[in-house]
Order: structure tokens, then sequence, then C-alpha cells
């Protein structure tokens, strides 16, 4: 029997087995052995690639890559047409985009890399059309834009939410609050610094054995953890934890009440492409998802350099600064000056480790 059918087989006892406390275990075991199926469905075969296909992989280039995911005929190349000087086929029938177009969007003084994707649909995570190399792009990327159809129903949506979660991403999601250590003696420790209420010792040692683990320490530190996080912190390498800004496309086509009520949606912008409505917004919501960080570095005894901003990651210390100016500057780093958001007082001496805040000024003092 091949993986997929193993996959399925799961999938369909995990379909007719009711939820109770009686089979709570085995639901648990299920679940994990599904996971371990579909990591191993997703690890490149040898001799080809698992995602990949002729063409297909386009390089990371840019500060951020954002990658377009939905059904086909939402708008994806419409969009990318819209806000970046890439042109992408744009046509009524589906299956238009056959490839990853990638584009770029200047803002903030940051190069943001958009690829627009081919559409995909249910079944899409087993193979169905382009959609593994998609997911594989998707997985990729720093941020996943959904663009979805605002004239049909919430379908695709849960669909596509489905499709992603069963390659590991998980939208909008931290990873779970579970240390996990393996180990070579000891046998399996489980402690907490609050009793789960969804997860006990019994059932997280019968995952374990499936997985073929006999010694292992386990602290869990949220009480809500579930048997899905802990399954996932097993499976770490597999899982990619992505922000997801979804994008209903085609308002300009639904009533102003329909339109008001996708906008409330959580995580959610709405536009037209057609009648460029939204996309101004779009942009800067794409923008605060990303938590970029602009800092401006300033020569002693010059202004700053407002206008051309380094842009790093969220979470980027003074040495990932270091890093973007030039590969060698931290050998000869003495101390930074820092003014702005991350500095107590303006300005402040600070080491490698010290974390920037967005439009920091920073001065690299060397030896
Ligand atoms: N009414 C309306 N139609 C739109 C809008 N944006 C795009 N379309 C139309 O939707 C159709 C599909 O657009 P595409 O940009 O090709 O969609 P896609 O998602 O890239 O499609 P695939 O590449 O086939 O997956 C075209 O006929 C577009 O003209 C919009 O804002 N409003
Ligand atoms: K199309
Ligand atoms: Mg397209």
């Amino acid at each position: 029997m091949g993986i997929v059918e193993k996959i399925q087989q799961i999938e369909d006892e995990l379909a007719r087995t009711q939820k109770n406390k009686a089979t709570e275990y085995h639901i648990g075991l299920l679940k994990g052995k599904l996971a371990r199926y579909r990591a191993q469905l997703l690890e490149p075969t040898p001799g080809g690639s698992s995602g990949g296909g002729q063409g297909f992989e386009v390089s990371k280039s840019g500060d951020a890559r954002i990658a377009l995911i939905g059904f086909p005929s939402v708008g994806k190349s419409s969009l990318l047409s819209k806000i970046t000087k890439t042109k992408s086929e744009v046509a009524q029938y589906s299956f238009t985009t056959l490839t990853s177009v990638p584009g770029v969007l200047e803002y903030n003084g940051a190069e943001l890399q958009i690829l627009d994707l081919p559409g995909i649909i249910g079944g899409a995570s087993e193979g169905k059309g382009r959609g593994r190399q998609v997911i594989a792009s998707a997985k990729t990327a720093d941020l996943i834009l959904m663009v979805l159809d605002a004239t049909k129903g919430p379908n695709q949506r849960e669909i596509l939410e489905q499709e992603l979660e069963s390659v590991g991403i998980r939208l909008n999601k931290t990873p779970p609050n579970i240390y996990y250590k393996q180990k070579t003696t000891g046998g399996i420790k489980v402690s907490s610094t609050a009793p789960p209420k969804y997860l006990d010792e019994k059932q997280i040692a019968s995952i374990l054995r499936d997985y073929r683990v006999h010694n292992a320490d386990v602290l869990i530190r949220d009480e809500n953890v579930t048997v899905d996080d802990f399954i996932d912190v097993l499976n770490a390498q597999h899982i990619a934890y992505i922000p997801c800004l979804y994008a209903y496309n085609k308002i300009d086509a639904v009533s102003l009440e329909e339109v008001d009520r996708l906008a409330r949606l959580p995580d959610t912008v709405v536009m037209s492409c057609h009648l460029e409505l939204g996309l101004d917004v779009l942009i800067e919501r794409i923008w605060d998802d990303l938590k970029l960080l602009r800092i401006y570095t300033k020569r002693k005894g010059e202004p700053p350099s407002f206008d051309d901003a380094l842009v790093v990651r969220s979470n980027s210390t003074i040495e990932n600064v270091c890093d973007r100016i030039h590969r060698s500057i931290k050998d000869q780093f003495k101390y930074a000056l820092v003014w702005g958001a991350s500095a107590k007082h303006n300005p402040q001496k600070c080491g490698l480790s010290h974390h920037v805040a967005d439009e920091d000024v920073v001065s690299i003092l060397t030896k």
C-alpha cells in the first residue's frame, strides 16, 4: 500500500470513529500516524523534488515573500498585475496561470516579493493539479495572502485552510508552548506548569511509543495545548507557522451589506482589482503583518539616512543590522548608538544583542 492510500485509510477511520472519552487515545494515535505519513509524502523523493517541478521554484529575493493562494479565477494574477510592474496573464477561464510568477512590490523602502501561483482546489495537497508545487511554495512564504472571491460562499476558504493545514502550514498561530527533547536514556518524563486540560501523560506516552521514542523530556507550559499541538511538536521540522491575510476580491459584484460583513471578519481585507478599490489598505496590511523593521543608519557627524532604510525582520538585533550593512563589520564592532523606540534614552549605547524597533536610528562604532 502506498502512502497516499495509507493516509486515505486513516482519514476514513478518523471520520468513522466517534469522538468520546473511550476513543480519545485511539484518535490521538491515528492523528499521530497521519502526521507521520503526511510528512513522508512531502519528503523529497530521490531523483526529483517533492514540490519543485521544472521551472516552478522561484528563488527568494527581496526582504520578504508573499504567496498568493486561492481557487482558480479569484483574481490572483489581476492583483499581481495591479500592485507590481509584472504582468501575469489574466483570463476568465480557470487555470490560466500554470507556473509561479514573481513580482516585486516596493514599499516603505522594502522589496516585497509577490508570488502569483496557479489556482488550487480541494485535494491539492494530495497532488491534484499543480497543488503540491503551489503548496510547497506557500510553505516558503513569510505571509500567505489567501485570495477569495467575494461572490462565492465560505467553502473555498475552508477547503484551502484544510489543504494548507494538512501539509503542516499553521495559519496565524504561534508554536505550542511545549518543550520536547529526545534523549538516549531515562524513559519518558512528562511534566507541566499547570495540568493540561486536553492531554494526559498516558496519551503522550502512547503516541511516543508509536513514534518509537522511548526516552524524552516533555514539559507542557500551557494548560490549553491539545493532542494536535503535541503531534506538531513531534513533527516540528515539517510544520511552518505563517501569518495569513484573507483578501476578498470582486467586491464590485456583491451587495454593500455583504462587503461590510466580509470586511469585519478577522485578518480580512476586501478589494476590487477591477475598480482598484482597497488595494492601498491591502498593501498596508501586508506590511503590518510582515512585521518588518526599518532601520536608519547614521555615520558619525552626519544626519541619518532617512531616505534609505535597512529592512530587517522582527526580533532583529544590532547584530542582524550589522550583517545587513557588511559581512565583516561585526568583527570590528565596538558599540552601537541607538535613537528611537527601542532606546531607553537617546542615544543609548548598546551591544550586539540589543533588539531594535521600527524606525530606530543606529550608529555603529568600530574599533
Ligand atoms: N468582477 C470582478 N472581476 C474580476 C476582478 N478581478 C479579476 N476579475 C476577473 O476574474 C477573472 C479571473 O482573473 P485572474 O486574475 O485570471 O484570476 P486568477 O486567480 O489568477 O486565475 P487562475 O490563474 O486561473 O487561477 C478574470 O476574468 C478577471 O477579469 C474584480 O475585482 N472584479
Ligand atoms: K483565470
Ligand atoms: Mg492567475
